[in-house]
């Protein structure tokens, strides 16, 4: 019998989009050419706007839809031609999509029912995965009588039973409130170092992203806008949609045209520099929180400490100044004549 827990330090799960494009009919492009290699074993989160192509990414993946043009590799063998239960991937859903009437071990035996695997064989491979996620003592209870965070790890050992090479995991935290998703979060990248598989996270959230990718890819209209570990995504935003969209940023337009970023905590209220006003001062827990408008559209923010807005103080209407440090700016590729 395969066993969940890998024997050998072989990592699993290298994935390569090469040249993917899905037009669906009526012409929408939601994933246009793109090529994305995803290293074995890692942690990868897709982050995006609404509609820039992240859940059709996961889709294609899990062979819920089939590419237009291109190929779609998982550990080197071309998926596209095979049907979702042969891929060696498996999606883990929501933990609200549990069968209520079914017991714990039923809801993580089912997709081995399905396939046909007999019984004593399947509930062994379904108490193995509920073991990982230690769920095991729970397994002969209904879904209903789960606090929602082990509901959550049944639905990630439902997903497990499998033995995927890669999972994948659409929005998965969502429904989850703050105190469990941070639970869960730490959870999911535990059994993912574990298992030494690859997780394909799609998520809105750049918090979530930067807490738990190896390797982040921020779509935008069915391309790759950035990609690269947290801290380069962070911290060397490409473009002034990297850094609006990650937050944690202003865009300011230099007398060139040209278009540079500066991290809000390093963005100072000062005597000389860019003029703005002051909107509003906000206690955030960890200080300060200050939103200004630049002399057009342009909305800035700047985080203080307590102790620097204590020293100088400010409130909404104040007009004032914003400065930065030579080190701290971030070039971007695009300027205001590109339209942003
Ligand atoms: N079955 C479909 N038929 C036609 N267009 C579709 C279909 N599914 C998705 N699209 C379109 O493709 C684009 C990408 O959709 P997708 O669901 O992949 O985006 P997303 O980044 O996951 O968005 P969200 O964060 O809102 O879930 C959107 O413009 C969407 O309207």
């Amino acid at each position: 019998m395969t066993t969940l827990r890998p024997t050998a330090a072989k990592a699993r799960g290298a994935i390569e989009f090469a040249a993917v494009t899905k037009r669906f009919t009526g012409g929408a492009v939601a994933v246009d050419a793109l090529d994305l290699r995803i290293a074995a074993g890692s942690y990868v989160c897709l982050l995006g706007p609404s509609g820039c192509g992240k859940t059709t990414t996961l889709r294609l993946l899990a062979g819920h839809e089939l590419p237009t043009t291109g190929d779609i590799l998982l550990d080197n063998v071309p998926i596209v031609g095979l049907p979702p239960a042969r891929r060696g991937t498996a999606m883990m859903f929501q933990s609200y999509a549990l069968f209520p009437h079914l017991s714990v071990l039923d809801n993580v035996a089912f997709s081995l029912r399905m396939r046909g695997v007999g019984k004593v064989e399947r509930h062994a491979k379904a108490h193995e995965a509920l073991r990982l996620v230690e769920m095991d003592t729970y397994s002969a209870r209904l879904p209903a009588q789960l606090s929602g965070g082990q509901q959550q790890r049944v639905a990630l050992a439902r997903a497990l039973v499998t033995n995927p090479a890669t999972l994948l995991l659409d929005e998965p935290l969502s429904a989850l409130d703050p105190f469990l998703r941070g639970r869960v979060r730490a959870e999911l990248k535990r059994f993912q170092r574990e298992l030494q598989i690859s997780f394909v996270h799609v998520t809105h959230s750049q918090d979530e992203a930067l807490a738990l990718a190896d390797h982040v890819v921020l779509m935008r209209a069915g391309r790759i806008e950035q990609q690269g570990t947290p801290e380069e995504i962070f911290d060397r935003p490409r473009t002034a949609f990297v850094a609006r969209f990650m937050g944690g940023h202003n865009v300011f337009a230099r007398p060139d045209g040209s278009l540079i970023a500066v991290r809000s905590n390093r963005t100072h209220i000062a005597d000389h520099g860019q003029p703005a006003t002051v909107t509003g001062v906000e206690y955030t827990g960890t200080g300060f929180g200050v939103t200004l408008a630049g002399s057009g559209a342009e909305e800035f923010t700047v985080a203080l400490t307590e102790a620097a807005l204590h020293a100088r103080p400010v409130a909404p209407g104040d007009a004032v100044h914003l400065a930065w440090d030579e080190a701290d700016i971030r070039p971007l590729a695009d300027s205001t004549a590109a339209g942003h």
